[in-house]
């Protein structure tokens, strides 16, 4: 099987007032069309370059990241991005925010309506269309913005830190169903979390980054089913040794940063 997406000895070294600063270097990996991959590493390690450099927002310096199998282009079409910050757009309802890729591709009206109804369901948000952003609490702008994200259709999510300013519980809920969503319609997703709890639950794979410059240090295999209960993993024997080998392998990196 070809890997959807490719880093091939990329390094990422940007120009700024203070000099050059490497983001990352040597990064080689490959991820699998429909895996779930979560990126973690202490701040600065280049994580979400990474995630820019396949959205074909810049490229590398040097090395290449391909996608199905050629260099990313300007503006890579087939991934969707999601960050910290929704960018909800306060002027519009719900179900206005979630049209608005839909509009831009020139969907009829009524069919506009089913996909965004048929969305909002998938998100959990039936009942609130006319609701606007401000009204809603962080997991339901979550939500929202997930639902904008996947009516693009992406093949692949870049989701970078999605949920990070979310309580325990509600991230939670929003993982769980991310998941589910992620399986169902088939994507590809590359998650960036300083979460490990989260890394780890989420993942078919965890790539682990020592401090910048950013550099590959091991790549785990999950050893969690495909198929997980989210709720029960703090009870899973496996779940919590692989957390904890990855809280060691992480340490080195914490303590160069510190
Ligand atoms: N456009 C840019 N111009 C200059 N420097 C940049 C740019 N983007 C990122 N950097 C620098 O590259 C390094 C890596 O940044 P990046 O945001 O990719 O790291 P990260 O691992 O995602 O960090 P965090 O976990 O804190 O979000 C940082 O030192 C950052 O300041």
């Amino acid at each position: 099987m070809k890997p959807l997406i490719e880093f091939d000895q990329v390094v990422k070294t940007f120009t700024t007032s203070a000099g050059p600063v490497k983001a990352v270097e040597g990064v080689d990996l490959q991820v699998m069309r429909g895996q779930f991959v979560t990126l973690v590493g202490p701040s600065g390690c280049g994580k979400s370059t990474l995630l820019n450099m396949t959205a074909g927002l810049f490229h590398p310096s040097s090395g290449q990241v391909r996608y199905d199998g050629a260099p990313v282009p300007q503006f890579n079409r087939r991934t969707g991005y999601m960050t910290q910050n929704d960018h909800l757009l306060p002027w519009r309802d719900v179900a206005g925010n979630i049209a608005v890729p839909l509009e831009i591709v020139g969907l009829p009206r009524e069919q506009i309506r089913e996909r965004v109804a048929r969305l909002m369901e998938m998100v959990g948000l039936t009942g609130f269309e006319t609701s606007y952003p401000v009204q809603l609490s962080g997991g339901m702008r979550k939500r929202a913005a997930l639902a904008r994200l996947l009516a693009y259709d992406p093949e692949t999510l870049l989701l970078d830190e999605p949920f990070a300013a979310l309580d325990a519980q509600l991230r939670l809920r929003m993982q769980i169903e991310l998941l589910q969503i992620a399986r169902r319609l088939d994507k590809t997703v590359l998650f960036v979390t300083h979460d490990l709890d989260e890394a780890v639950a989420l993942a078919d794979r965890i790539v682990v980054f020592s401090g910048r410059p950013g550099r590959i240090v091991r790549v785990v295999e999950s050893v969690l089913p495909r198929d997980r209960d989210l709720m029960g993993l703090r009870r899973s024997v496996e779940y919590n040794a692989q957390t904890a080998e990855l809280w060691e392998l992480l340490a080195p990196a914490v303590e160069e940063v510190r």
